[in-house]
């Protein structure tokens, strides 16, 4: 699940895992703690602060394309270089992009509690956000509507199959 803060990558990437019965994680569990002060202090990352996470992240993939387990990773992954390095370790990724408005993101932000990530930062975060190109693996979802509405179009546009209910013994 790609896209800037506050775009609903934790929320909307925890559901879809859950649908597809594959393991989550939060890439910002990722991120080395000076990147973790830096964000909440106001500051921008720079790409030499989001190369090593972006390569964590990329492992992670990696590791989980390998064991046939998949996961589902939120990672803003917002340029399109960033996207590049984590395919370099893992092509088979998906980028599902949570894309919503300014105003809509704003108000996401400006209702959130205790998250590290300040509603100052979004400007800076659209800046840096590149779309999906066309040639790219990856869909693009409309956030402006409710949180079931967008797991389905997000699950719908992995073209995965959703976690079944165990077959019933006859
Ligand atoms: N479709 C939705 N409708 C209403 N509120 C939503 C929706 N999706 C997410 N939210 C809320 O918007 C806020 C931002 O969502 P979330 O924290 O999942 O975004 P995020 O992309 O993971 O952000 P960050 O990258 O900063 O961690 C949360 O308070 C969440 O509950
Ligand atoms: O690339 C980045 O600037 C970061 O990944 C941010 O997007 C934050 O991690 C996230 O938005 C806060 O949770």
């Amino acid at each position: 699940m790609m896209g800037v803060s506050g775009c609903g990558k934790t929320t909307i990437g925890a559901l879809v895992a859950a649908a597809l019965d594959t393991p989550f994680v939060d890439a910002d569990s990722l991120h080395p703690v000076d990147n973790i002060a830096k964000m909440a202090a106001g500051i921008p990352l720079t790409d030499a602060d989001r190369w090593p996470w972006l390569a964590v992240v990329g492992r992670s993939l990696a590791n989980a394309a390998g064991t046939g387990a998949g996961l589902v990773v939120a990672c803003s992954a917002l340029k399109r270089s960033y996207r590049n390095a984590i395919r370099a370790q893992a092509p088979d990724t998906v980028f599902l992009h949570l894309h919503g408005s300014r105003e809509v993101l704003s108000t996401r932000l400006e209702g959130r509690s205790g998250h590290f990530m300040p509603a100052t930062l979004l400007d800076s975060q659209l800046q840096t956000l590149e779309p999906l190109g066309p040639e790219e693996n990856g869909h693009t979802v409309d956030i402006n509507q409710p949180v079931d509405g967008i797991v389905n179009q997000a699950v719908l546009a992995t073209g995965l199959q959703l976690n079944a209910e165990p077959a019933v013994a006859p």
